[in-house]
């Protein structure tokens, strides 16, 4: 083993609790999912950058600042997904100058953004720095290190989707090998000759190796390109985030059964002192979390409008609902269009407004014109706010409020 690797071994970095899986041995808790969600990609989108208002004034140190302060990565593949969904949001970030870390979003007035690293917004939740936060939940999990500070307000922004996997090389001394059962019985490791495991999670990475009986283990430290670890033969195996598998593919490494160390994508995280603590926190989250749920949920639908003839609404609206693809989110609102015939007012037509799943379009489409529809237009939703969102349900019942 080279000496830049043994002097980044995380010999300590092995927790001493014992747990079936890291992620629900947490007391960091994600509030559960609710309802399904769509992995239709974004449109890009980045900060608006204007130079009409001065600077904010140095931030005052987080015990006396009276803003809320939320933190949104400043670099890397969620900080224009991250701006982007903001803006859907109608919650544009309005940068004043590029090369500042400070931003606001207008339709929240006493919100301001810092653009931190991922790691530093879970480090300055806890420090009590920042208040809220877009990570991925990965980064939570390895900076947050189940601290119970960090909750988990919105586990599901629909963005960032990886994994982070245990991956192996195809072909050697691993050719036969494709679970992590047969990778921790392989006579191979010893005292002498441990597996190499190289990472840049080292919290996530030794607790799932702990956890899963690896006892002749050495987990390495690096940050980037580890792919190129087990080719070059400075590591066995690795532990890094996959999403498409090309990485892994073009560096001839698999994963294998029983290595997915955590499922991931960008979350909304929030530290529980300041939403108890700070005034205007919990408001602020209640807010974001209703435009993002609404949205979130939108985005999944579209609403289509047809035209259909029809003796009466109740007529109209019985052949509707002999469709299957169309169900609406309580059913279908109908309503007659008044025409002028022979000078007289008649109703003839009814007007369809139904809410249809975007997969489902076609095929409702084909439906409501073999039931008589025409004149079908389809519109793209903001917003699909419910009575209540269940995620803001679940976070006062975590809070204790
Ligand atoms: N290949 C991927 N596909 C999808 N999401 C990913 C992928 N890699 C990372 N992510 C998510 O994006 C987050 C940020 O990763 P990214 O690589 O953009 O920044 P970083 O790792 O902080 O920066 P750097 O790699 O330059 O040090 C990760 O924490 C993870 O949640
Ligand atoms: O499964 P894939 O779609 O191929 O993605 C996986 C790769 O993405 C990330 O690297 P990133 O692009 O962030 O580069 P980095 O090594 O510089 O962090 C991750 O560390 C993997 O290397
Ligand atoms: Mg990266």
């Amino acid at each position: 083993m080279s000496a830049m690797l043994a002097a980044r071994l995380y010999s300590a970095a092995i927790p001493s609790h014992q747990s079936p899986s890291p992620r629900s041995s947490f007391r960091l808790r994600p509030m559960p999912t609710a309802g399904s969600r769509s992995l239709a990609p974004r449109a890009a989108a980045s900060a608006t950058v204007v130079s009409t208002k001065p600077a904010p004034a140095a931030a005052p140190s987080s015990a006396d600042r009276s803003v809320v302060r939320i933190g949104l990565p400043s670099k890397g593949r969620m900080a224009e997904q991250t701006l982007s969904l903001l803006k859907s949001c109608q919650l544009s970030v309005r940068q004043l100058n590029p090369r500042q870390y400070t931003a606001d979003i207008p339709l929240i007035p006493n919100l301001e953004v810092w653009f931190q690293r991922p790691k530093d917004i879970v480090r300055k939740l806890q420090s009590g720095d920042l208040d809220l936060g877009v990570v991925g939940f990965d980064t939570v999990s390895e900076y947050g290190q189940a601290n119970d500070d960090l909750v988990v307000v919105h586990d599901d922004l629909d963005f960032g989707q990886c994994r982070l996997s245990l991956a192996v090389p195809k072909g050697g001394a691993f050719e036969n090998i494709n679970s992590l059962e047969e990778l921790v019985r392989m006579p191979e490791w010893t005292e002498e000759r441990p597996l190499r495991v190289v990472t840049g999670f080292g919290y996530l990475g030794a607790k799932f190796l702990k956890d899963n009986g690896f006892k002749h283990v050495v987990l390495l430290s690096a940050d980037g390109a580890l792919e190129s670890f087990p080719p070059m033969g400075m590591a066995d195996a690795i532990v890094d985030l996959v999403s498409s598998g090309t990485t892994l593919r073009e560096n001839n490494l698999k994963e294998i059964e029983g290595g997915v160390v955590l499922e991931s994508q960008a979350t909304l995280v929030a530290s529980r002192r300041s939403l108890h603590k700070r005034e205007g926190v919990l408001e602020i989250t209640h807010e974001l979390l209703e435009r993002l749920e609404a949205h979130l949920r939108a985005s999944a639908e579209l609403m289509v409008t047809a035209n259909m003839r029809g003796n009466s609404a109740e007529d109209v609206a019985q052949r509707v609902h002999s469709l299957t693809s169309i169900c609406g989110l309580q059913g279908p609102t109908i309503s007659p269009v008044y025409c002028r015939r022979d000078g007289e007012v008649a109703v003839e037509y009814y007007a369809m407004n139904v809410v249809v799943p975007q997969k489902l379009l076609y095929k409702a489409i084909q439906q409501l014109r073999s039931i008589g529809g025409s004149g079908v237009l389809v519109t793209k939703l903001t917003y699909i706010f419910d009575e209540e969102t269940p995620r803001w349900r679940n976070l006062l019942t975590e809070l204790g409020l």
